[in-house]
């Protein structure tokens, strides 16, 4: 039913659940947007995550890097934990405003720092998490943050003022040594023809015509930091959580690491050859499914395997739950990464792990989190060994809420090696 919904008969259910039709600034988010203009947003945006702009930026995530490992060491001086989701959510802060804006921050060491106050403030909701990407991501939310602004209004405020300077900035330069996503995205948008949606009408062609718009430059920017910061840092807060809890596996992967990396520092092209590293991020992937729902909505009415779905119904995959499903995953609250193994990978029934959704509208930002979260992995796996705390919290409990984290951090140890 899942490959039917999401894959076979895609065009029957190719929206989210839709409940901001009053904020319009939002409706031009490739998340959020809807019919033949998600279609464009997606069709518009996908080449700036392809494998060769993800390469281009390897350096970019290179630099914040450099600046995961100094933190790394000096908050683990002298033996104390160090709380890892703030030292990855540091870690992804500094990715996606270095990938996507071309702005380089140190938000560990930079607190202060407009773009990363703001930022947080984005992102710190009353609730769980960024509101407008629960809301679209998970629709059962929606009754709980219908009246409470999406997003603090000061920090929209900013991003609108920061990335309209940056766009104007990029095109009075004359360097084409951008390569970030607003820059993509500037790429992609004719200047000459700026009609809004509403003037362009519906029509997927006429949408082609015109490039992407201001608005819709803005919207994804800000929907990209939304959307990657909390998914990313929770699985590597979760990887490191389950190196320290099995030690084996973590001295499998440090040696997989030396054999096949030897000195060369982690890249696009290497990361992605070292299969154990793979086997393990798969497995964390299962076990804490960062999003652990996301919906579609039936655009007309319809039947699927025998069941009558009347249009405007949503339909919500919950990830998580089919993850511990003992049908397909036998012994499900076992780590273990050889599930993921060459041999044992054809067994994984299609459609069981979905931690990055299925189909046409799955996660646009899955390659750019393996990059980054893997290149992380192996420099931290390389310079640290995991070690659990007194003040660990064994097994984490998890925050309620659609997002998956730890409710009261992760403290581990770091061993320098
Ligand atoms: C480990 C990290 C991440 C996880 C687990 C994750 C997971 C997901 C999931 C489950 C969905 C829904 C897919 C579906 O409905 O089939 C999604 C959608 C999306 N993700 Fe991610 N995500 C991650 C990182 C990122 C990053 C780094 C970005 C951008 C820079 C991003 C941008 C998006 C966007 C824009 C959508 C909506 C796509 C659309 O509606 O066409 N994600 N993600």
């Amino acid at each position: 039913m899942i490959k039917q919904i999401l894959v076979k008969r895609f065009s029957d259910f190719t929206d989210r659940p839709q409940s901001f039709q009053d904020r319009k600034f939002f409706d031009s988010a490739v998340n959020v947007a809807s019919g033949e203009h998600w279609k464009f947003l997606r069709t518009t945006l996908s080449p700036t995550f392809s494998s060769g702009k993800m390469r281009n930026m390897t350096p970019l995530i290179s630099r914040c890097l450099e600046r995961l490992i100094e933190n790394a060491r000096n908050n683990s001086e002298n033996g104390k934990s160090v709380e890892m989701k703030s030292l990855f959510g540091s870690f992804t802060m500094d990715v996606i405003c270095s990938t996507g804006f071309g702005i380089e921050v140190d938000s560990q060491r930079k607190p202060n720092h407009p773009f990363v106050v703001n930022a947080r403030k984005a992102m710190s909701a009353n609730l769980v998490g960024p509101r407008i990407l629960l809301a679209t991501m998970f629709p059962d939310l929606r009754r709980f943050i219908r009246n409470i602004p999406l997003m603090d209004k000061s920090a929209l405020d900013f991003f609108i003022e920061a990335t309209k300077s940056v766009i104007k900035e990029r095109r009075n330069s004359t360097s084409n040594n951008y390569r970030d996503l607003i820059q993509l995205m500037i790429n992609a948008h004719k200047e000459q023809d700026t009609k809004t949606e509403e003037q362009v009408g519906l029509n997927f062609d006429s949408y082609k015509k015109r490039g992407l718009t201001d608005n819709e430059v803005l919207a994804n920017a800000l929907m990209f930091l939304l959307a990657a910061f909390d998914t990313t840092s929770s699985l590597l807060t979760f990887t490191s959580y389950l190196l320290a809890m099995n030690q084996d596996v973590q001295d499998k992967l440090r040696l997989e690491i030396d054999d096949k990396l030897g000195t060369n520092e982690p890249c696009y092209d290497n990361v992605f050859k070292l299969q154990y590293l793979d086997m393990v991020v798969s497995e964390t992937l299962r076990m804490y499914t960062p999003a652990s729902r996301f919906s579609r909505t039936a655009i007309m009415d319809t039947e699927v395997c025998g069941i009558k779905i009347p249009k405007g119904l949503d339909i919500t995959v919950v990830a998580n739950a089919i993850h511990f499903d003992p049908e397909f995953w036998p012994n499900p609250h076992k780590f273990d990464p050889e599930r993921f193994s060459p041999e044992n990978k054809d067994n994984i029934k299609p459609f069981t792990f979905l931690p990055f959704g299925a189909g046409p509208r799955n996660c646009i930002g899955k390659r750019l989190a393996l990059t980054e979260a893997k290149m992380a992995i192996v420099d931290m796996v390389r310079n640290f060994r995991f070690i659990t705390a007194p003040d660990t919290e064994i097994p984490p409990k998890l925050q309620k809420g659609g997002l998956t984290k730890p409710a009261n951090g992760m403290y581990l140890k770091l061993e320098a090696l």
